[in-house]
């Protein structure tokens, strides 16, 4: 089966985190997800990650560092999900996509039901 490739970023906001919820119509209801998406035909990661957030949120963000991929098998199709750290730039935060979100920090964003793919990508973050 072909490998999705899909960015995500997570967003600081001085010392918290944005998480976002995937909404009852999109695939994964209601899992707890970075902001991001699919890699478009010759795009880079960079230019991914920045399209999807201003798509997705409105703002505009400055990557830091890319972490570790994860390539994860659901029971439909397969990722190669690659996160990297970011900061909140500019814009008015609007959810286009999602049906919440939510500003937490380290010990709060443990708690959401997340995305399996994001399991390993939380772990390394909470340890840096
Ligand atoms: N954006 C994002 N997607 C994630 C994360 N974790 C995770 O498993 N995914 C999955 C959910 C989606 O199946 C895929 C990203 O695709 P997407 O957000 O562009 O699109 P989608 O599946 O909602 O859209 P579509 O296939 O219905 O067109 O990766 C994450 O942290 N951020």
């Amino acid at each position: 089966m072909k490998t999705i490739l899909v960015t995500c970023a997570i967003i600081q906001f001085e010392d918290k985190i944005l998480a976002v919820q995937r909404s009852e119509t999109m695939k994964l209801p209601l899992k707890w997800e970075f902001a991001g998406g699919k890699i478009e035909s010759g795009e880079s990661e960079l230019d991914c990650i920045k399209r999807e957030v201003f798509e997705e949120l409105n703002i505009k963000i400055e990557v830091k560092e890319r972490l570790t991929p994860v390539t994860h098998q659901y029971p439909n199709f397969k990722i190669k999900l690659i996160p990297f750290i970011a900061e909140y730039l500019s814009g008015e935060l609007k959810l286009r996509e999602h049906c919440s979100f939510l500003l937490a920090d380290k010990d709060e964003l443990i708690t959401l039901d997340w995305a399996e793919a994001d399991l390993p990508i939380l772990k390394e973050f909470i340890e840096l």
